[in-house]
């Protein structure tokens, strides 16, 4: 694994949560869960830095309150649950894509000339997905990565994913609301209890 940073949250908070604070190290993996409306994306994004906040968030030594917020999402990658695409082709927006990665989620490389309007929901999560690590960032935040997936494509994804954060050191976290896929991915499990997030205990933690 290569050299990396732990990325931690410092009291962070927005909406109704309580203040956040955890620390993950790198390749680590932690499982979000809760209720609809009980506030993960707005964790994540306020974790990305793309909503107002208070509390600080760490990246090795960097504070989030001390680089730009492009600068921050760059290294600290938010794929949220609805990815956003602004080229006709899929190439365009792969441009850094590794073969290996567009196989590895059952895609031959011609997807790069697909245009973007005929992908399927599930297509565009998972190039999403291989878009986003292609950018080679330094921690990810995954709001529900396979959520448009059949079974099979998500076990395919969970793997790929999970080799992918174990080789490169990102912590992680991933929000999720299948207690079978948690078991199977996280290292860590947090649920949204009320206001807060509660430590969930399993054969994983
Ligand atoms: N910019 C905003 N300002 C105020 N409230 C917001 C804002 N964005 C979202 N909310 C509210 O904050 C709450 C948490 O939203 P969030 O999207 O984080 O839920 P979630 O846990 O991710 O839900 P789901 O599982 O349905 O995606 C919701 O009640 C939502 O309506």
């Amino acid at each position: 694994m290569p050299a990396n940073d732990a990325l931690h949250l410092d009291r962070l908070r927005i909406g109704d949560l309580d203040a956040v604070s955890l620390t993950l190290a790198p390749g680590e993996i932690l499982c979000l869960s809760g209720t609809s409306g009980s506030g993960k994306s707005r964790l994540l994004r306020a974790v990305a830095d793309l909503e107002p906040h208070d509390g600080e968030a760490w990246l090795g030594g960097t504070a989030q309150s001390s680089v730009a917020g492009h600068q921050w999402r760059a290294r600290v990658m938010l794929v949220p649950a609805e990815s956003h695409w602004w080229a006709d082709t899929v190439g365009e927006h792969l441009a850094d894509a590794r073969p290996a990665d567009l196989v590895a989620l059952g895609f031959t490389p011609e997807v790069l000339d697909w245009q973007v309007s005929r992908l399927s929901s599930g297509e565009q999560q998972r190039l999403a997905l291989v878009r986003a690590l292609s950018r080679e960032p330094s921690a990810l935040l995954l709001d529900e990565p396979t959520a448009n997936l059949d079974d099979a494509t998500t076990r395919r994804v969970e793997s790929w994913l999970k080799a992918r954060i174990r080789e490169r050191g990102w912590p992680v976290i991933w929000v999720a609301h299948d207690p079978a896929q948690i078991a199977r991915v996280a290292d860590h499990h947090r649920h949204i209890v009320g206001h807060r997030l509660v430590k969930e205990v399993g054969e994983w933690a």
